[in-house]
């Protein structure tokens, strides 16, 4: 029997859900409120009675009062899901018979699930279930979930797609009136939200199957610019943590993410999925963890902003041949050389005991398989432990102690700098190895330092972490591939985007990380999401390599504007500015090439309204309103509007710059304006040509 079949029961039906939510939210108020009592009245009996109770009573008190926070806690968290199920309890329904059944059972799906607390029965169905996965899978037809006992074959009848704000329906739609687009175009036509939102009333097909793919230890996503790339990695975060629940916790999630204005703006949707925030790293402070003690070391951003402002040949061929797979193997082997060369076994000979060198190194050798630092603990261990004194006896622990030392000293040197240096000269490069600046390691150098400090220390420190999510792929080289997947074992979810670059000299494509994890699926998104039609045609046009498809999403063409000279352009940049400011749009990012362009128009406009920003490598908040950043720290985010500025022939001409600029204009949603004046940079459509 169908339930609810016309729009006007539907309605209704949303009132009863409603009222079913406001019901169990006030019993569970209740609950909370008894739960709290509880505590105090549980901690003061403690207190008052602490003289009479013995330890293990006191002890047996704590893990109750304990026992009755967490509960308290799991009440208060599930207080803050039907809260939000009242604002919206639902926005789809897929009406399924399976095969063999009388009648088709109503699942309606939403953000979390929700069953009444008599019956029991289940009233909307978690986004994540298995059965709610039809709902994005399949039409009106043949259908299919994977069940707990394998896989329920039927008929779906019926499915709808729900609007409902405030406890109150405001659109539904048939899936015979092509749902998914209907209902997708008006989402993605909205302003922009301040931060990233979730997109469970509409992940397409293609995110759902990656979304729940359990099979992948390494799964790689090439997606083009608004693919929904980072949205769907942290959708698949969340499926995960509810597939896995009782296994992996957010605490065993790491996301290593470009900065932390990025993590910032990406913050909202496991909160809003109902899961914890995820731990989260970048490369840089990856680097400075595993360095620390070692040596100081120019950042990524830095490296990059050198390479924007001039382009130095030697250097490039120089950051390019460190960033190769070759380049690791060629660690690899320099370690096995020192493995095997650098340890120059002696005679030792103690007050109390001599031992031979062929002694020293057949211990050496029988602790092949170590890593350096452990063969060498170990082979000192060996020696000491089979060591004697003249009257036969072990050693006393000082003794020990002292062949300890003197064996690790047989080791040339286990200082990371003088063996870096020595790896150059081995593959005769000494010259590769120049400081940035004193006691500050040059960027291009410090992952091979940390690559070999991980050969020959071995890994540790994230023992923990069950599940990897690496951003913007494109912008690793091997070397720092090679390092994750020596310090994180666990399953990965890699993404980017190639024609994404921000350092096209060291930047890696799927081909090379595949070298790195053989193992790795990989999967391809080319529908793009973010942008109106008009501003991925103009983007295809500076990168013809970008194979964008847009959804049927149409706005403004994007304008080139040209003036006579730079305060023709600061008064264009300011209009356009002055014309957001008025619009009903939320976000303007001014993404310039360099980040001392971006720094120099901050001080031009920033009279101009109070939300004027400028983001830089230390910011850490995404904000609305205008923000002026470079191409590099506008990498990941959305605007509703953008302007592009210095558009001329000088200052974007190479392929770097190209890339650049192709990140800069696909990060607008709605609307895209670029300037310049003089010359037009050949890199634009048209050769620049103005339009007015
Ligand atoms: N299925 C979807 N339904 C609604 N919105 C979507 C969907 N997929 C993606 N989007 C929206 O498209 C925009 C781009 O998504 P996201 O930032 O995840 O893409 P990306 O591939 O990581 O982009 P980029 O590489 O350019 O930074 C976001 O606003 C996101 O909410």
């Amino acid at each position: 029997m169908i339930i609810n079949s016309t729009e006007s029961e539907e309605r209704d039906y949303v009132q009863t859900i409603v009222s079913k939510l406001r019901q169990a939210l006030q019993a569970l108020e209740n609950k909370i409120d008894a739960t709290r009592l509880e505590v105090i009245e549980a901690k003061k009996y403690v207190w008052t009675n602490m003289a009479g109770l013995d330890p293990a009573e006191r002890a047996a008190n704590r893990v109750d009062i304990s026992l009755t926070i967490d509960q308290g806690e799991r009440a208060i968290d599930l207080q803050r899901r039907l809260q939000k199920l009242m604002q919206s309890p639902y926005f789809g329904r897929v009406d399924f018979m399976a095969d063999g059944s009388a009648a088709a059972d109503a699942f309606y799906i939403g953000v979390h699930s929700f069953s009444e607390e008599d019956s029991q029965r289940n009233m909307i169905y978690d986004w994540r279930s298995p059965v709610a996965s039809m709902f994005y899978d399949y039409n009106v037809g043949r259908a299919a979930y994977e069940a707990p006992a394998g896989e329920v074959e039927g008929e779906i009848c019926l499915k709808r797609q729900y609007r409902i704000k405030h406890g109150v329906m405001d659109y539904m739609i048939e899936s015979s009136m092509n749902i998914n687009d209907d209902v997708l175009q008006k989402e993605l036509s909205h302003t922009s939200d301040e931060k990233m939102k979730n997109i469970v009333a509409t992940i397409q097909k293609e995110q759902n199957v990656i979304i729940r793919n359990e099979h992948s230890h390494e799964l790689i996503i090439q997606g083009v610019a608004g693919s929904g790339k980072t949205s769907v990695a942290l959708h698949r975060i969340a499926f995960l943590l509810y597939r896995y629940k009782g296994t992996i916790t957010s605490q065993n999630i790491l996301i290593i993410s470009p900065n932390k204005v990025f993590s910032d703006y990406i913050s909202n949707v496991l909160p809003e999925l109902g899961e914890e925030k995820i731990m989260e790293i970048g490369f840089d402070e990856l680097a400075a963890r595993e360095l620390k003690g070692i040596c100081g070391f120019q950042t990524f951003g830095e490296q990059v902003s050198g390479l924007t402002a001039s382009a130095d040949e030697a250097l490039i061929a120089c950051i390019q041949s460190k960033a190769g797979l070759s380049f690791v193997h060629r660690l690899e082997q320099f370690v096995r050389h020192c493995s095997e060369t650098y340890f120059v076994p002696a005679d030792l000979s103690l007050s109390s005991a001599r031992i031979a060198k062929e002694d020293i190194a057949s211990a050496y050798q029988a602790a092949g398989s170590l890593p350096v630092k452990q063969r060498l603990d170990k082979t000192a261990s060996i020696v000491a432990g089979s060591a004697r004194d003249e009257d036969g006896q072990k050693l006393k622990p000082a003794a020990a102690n002292k062949i300890k030392t003197a064996i690790k000293k047989m080791f040339k040197t286990l200082n990371m700098i003088s063996l870096y240096k020595d790896f150059c000269e081995y593959i005769g490069k000494p010259e590769w190895f120049k400081l940035y600046k004193p006691k500050t390691l040059e960027f291009s150098d410090v992952f091979p330092i940390i690559y070999l400090k991980i050969l020959l220390e071995g890994a540790h420190g994230f023992e923990s972490v069950k599940h990897v999510l690496v951003d913007e792929m494109q912008d690793y080289t091997a070397v720092q591939y090679a390092v994750l997947s020596r310090l994180f074992k666990c399953k990965k979810t890699i993404l980017g985007d190639g024609n994404q670059s921000v350092n096209p000299y060291s930047s890696s494509s799927i081909t090379e990380i595949k070298q790195v994890f053989p193992e790795a699926d990989t999967v391809e998104l080319l529908k793009s999401y973010r942008s109106t039609i008009e501003i991925i045609h103009f983007a295809r046009q500076i990168n013809p390599n970008s194979r964008m498809i847009p959804i049927e999403r149409h706005g403004d063409s994007p304008r080139i504007q040209a003036s006579g000279d730079a305060e023709g352009q600061l008064a264009l940049i300011r209009t356009a500015a002055a014309q957001f400011l008025e619009s009903e749009h939320r976000s303007l990012g001014i993404v310039c090439k360099t980040q001392a362009q971006a720094k120099q128009l901050y001080q031009e406009i920033k009279d101009m309204h109070k939300d004027v920003y400028l983001l830089d490598f230390s910011s850490e908040k995404f904000h609305d309103g205008i923000l002026i950043a470079s191409s590099h720290m506008a990498k990941g985010l959305e605007f509703d509007q953008v302007i592009v500025p210095f558009c001329d022939a000088a200052n974007y001409t190479t392929e770097m710059d190209r890339s650049l600029l192709y990140i800069a204009c696909t990060r607008a949603m709605h609307k895209l304006t670029l300037t310049y004046f003089g010359e037009a940079s050949p890199l634009l459509p048209d050769r620049g040509r103005p339009q007015v």
